[in-house]
């Protein structure tokens, strides 16, 4: 009997959050190789090969290739993997072997689960978001699209977050709060009261500093 073939992973976005996706996409089994809009300038990722921008992808024959958005900024992640959708790239949901996700949690299309995270049960995960290393999420939790949650960060149950929010590294959320549309939470802080959509809030407890626009 043959082997399968691996599985080809591109991954655009050539920077530390794209180091990490491309490790967990090799222990999943796929080979990967980069795409990066600082390309010719830079071809290559530690050992990996960059193969050109993202104009460049998107000629790519999309019938046998998945591709992983590895861009930290929610708008720029947003408007590539919009533009990859349109031209019906695969753009696979990817697990951590070591993360927990529940049976019961949902996960969209371009989402990273990274390790020693947690997606509890009746979770839902939107679209291209990121769920960093050692994040919560607890049960009901629901996660807008072009989301990050940042590493050791913890939602309690049935936290709702907008589009493009971003929680900051180590803070902690407490039970049924909404965060709005583009809202940004500053490391470290403790979230105990809802948030208007296109705020900056930080701080334990946090308290808004800053309109986004
Ligand atoms: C795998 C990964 O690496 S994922 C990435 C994880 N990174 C993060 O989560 C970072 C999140 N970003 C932050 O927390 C940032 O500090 C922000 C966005 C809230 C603010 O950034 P800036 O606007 O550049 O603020 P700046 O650094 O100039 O600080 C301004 C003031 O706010 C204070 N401040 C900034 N962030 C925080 C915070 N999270 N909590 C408390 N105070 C803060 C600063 O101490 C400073 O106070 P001072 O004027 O008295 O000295």
């Amino acid at each position: 009997m043959t082997e399968p073939l691996p599985k080809a992973l591109a991954i655009l976005g050539a920077s530390g959050h794209g180091k990490v996706v491309a490790d967990l996409a090799e222990q999943l089994g796929y080979i990967v190789y980069f795409y990066d809009d600082a390309y010719p300038k830079k071809t290559s990722l530690e050992h990996w090969p960059i193969c050109g921008k993202s104009d460049d992808l998107l000629k790519q024959d999309n019938t046998n290739l998945s591709v992983a958005v590895a861009i930290g900024n929610n708008t720029i992640r947003q408007q590539k993997i919009d533009l990859l959708n349109k031209e019906q790239f695969y753009l696979p949901i990817l697990i951590h072997p070591r993360a927990t996700v529940s049976q019961y949690a949902q996960l969209s299309l371009g989402s990273v689960v990274l390790a020693g995270a947690i997606v509890n049960a009746f979770a839902r995960i939107g679209k291209g978001v990121i769920i960093n290393s050692s994040a919560v999420i607890e049960h009901d939790c629901v996660i807008g699209d072009f989301s990050h949650i940042c590493p050791n960060t913890s939602l309690a149950g049935g936290v709702t977050t907008g589009t493009q929010v971003w929680v900051g590294i180590g803070s902690q959320v407490k039970q049924l709060i909404n965060i709005g549309d583009n809202v940004l939470i500053g490391a470290g802080s403790t979230l105990l009261k809802d948030l208007p959509a296109n705020t900056t809030a930080y701080g334990s407890p946090a308290k808004i500093i800053a309109l986004n626009s």
